[in-house]
């Protein structure tokens, strides 16, 4: 690899974390040996179904739950200030305070003085576009309006690292708009960003890394752009006239070709499963044929699909 292409240090790496939960009369293991690392000036996306392990992955990264095995290494001076968090969208805010006493009680709280606090506070206001709103209670602002200060109280005390948890869940367009932007800016400026998301289009603009989890392993992890256009078969979605019924046998002969039915629409991977999936489907009208360009979304409902059919073997 060329010296000046190689990425910096990470800031943070997770080594084979394993965690198991008591359940029943036995375990469940929520994380198998999870590795992951996040670099300045990156947004690496930590996707995955319910129950995967991506808020076991973030609360032990974070220091807030101790892995059964493995470990996490911070290469942050600094100790304790290092990350700022947004884990359950704005919850963590004192409601009664303003948007700026908050942001001055969390600034001090991480070692800021009460004078910097304030300053860093009102900055941070302006950034979110929220200084008319300083001196509002947080309880009276808009979901949006609160997210956006959570936002800054994480970033109040200027951690290279940050962890989000959905940060535009419940927002509206332009509160989404405004916060991927300041997103992005906080990336420029060189934070380490883990965002965990199941808004997958929001993943694909925002991620230069993704990382899936699949019942607490990693299913697939790259560099977004590379992932999306390493995949190697084509995915063609082929739109009926008409829905294929539940109970028409064609849909099984498609499910065994591991073609996805939903309705009018019909996903195959590979131009040999097309010919063949067409043959099955002929002569019930189509009304288009076309492949299309892996989304992230695409990516993940393929890597989910291939994992759960525990018997496709080696069929590529
Ligand atoms: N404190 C706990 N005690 C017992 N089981 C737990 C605990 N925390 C998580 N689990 C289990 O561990 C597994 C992974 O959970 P986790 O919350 O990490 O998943 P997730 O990917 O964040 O899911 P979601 O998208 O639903 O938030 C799940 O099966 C969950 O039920």
């Amino acid at each position: 690899m060329n010296p000046s292409t190689q990425p910096p240090n990470p800031l943070l790496q997770a080594h084979r974390l394993r965690k198991r939960y008591p359940k029943g009369k036995g375990w469940l293991e929520a994380l198998k040996g999870v590795s992951l690392a996040l670099y300045p000036g990156e947004i690496l996306t930590l996707l995955g179904p319910n129950g995967a392990g991506k808020t076991t992955s973030v609360k032990i990264l974070a220091g807030l739950v101790e892995p059964d095995e493995g470990r996490v290494e911070v290469q942050v001076d600094g100790p304790g200030t290092w990350l700022g968090a947004v884990l359950e969208g704005s919850r963590n805010l004192y409601w009664r305070l303003s948007a700026l006493e908050n942001l001055i009680y969390f600034g001090t709280l991480r070692g800021l003085s009460p004078k910097e606090a304030r300053r860093r506070g009102s900055e941070l206001l302006q950034a979110v576009g929220l200084q008319d709103k300083a001196h509002q209670a947080v309880g009276s602002l808009s979901r949006g309006q609160q997210q956006r200060t959570a936002l800054a109280a994480a970033l109040v005390h200027d951690p290279p690292v940050l962890f989000l948890d959905e940060p535009t869940l419940g927002v509206d367009l332009e509160a989404q708009e405004a916060i991927r932007a300041w997103l992005l800016r906080l990336k420029e400026a060189g934070k380490a960003i883990l965002l965990t998301t199941h808004q997958l289009e929001l993943a694909e603009a925002l991620a230069d890394r993704v990382t899936i989890l699949l019942e607490g392993e990693v299913a697939l992890e790259g560099r977004t752009r590379e992932v999306l256009a390493g995949s190697p078969r084509a995915v063609y979605r082929v739109e009926l006239g008409l829905p294929l019924e539940e109970g028409d046998s064609r849909r099984t002969r498609l499910q065994a070709l591991e073609v996805e039915v939903e309705g009018k629409v019909v996903r195959v991977v590979g131009e040999e499963t097309l010919w063949e999936a067409l043959r099955i489907l002929d002569p019930l009208p189509l009304e288009r044929v076309e492949r299309e360009s892996l989304s992230l979304a695409g990516l993940f409902w393929r890597v989910l699909r291939e994992r759960r059919k525990p018997c496709s073997g080696s069929s590529t």
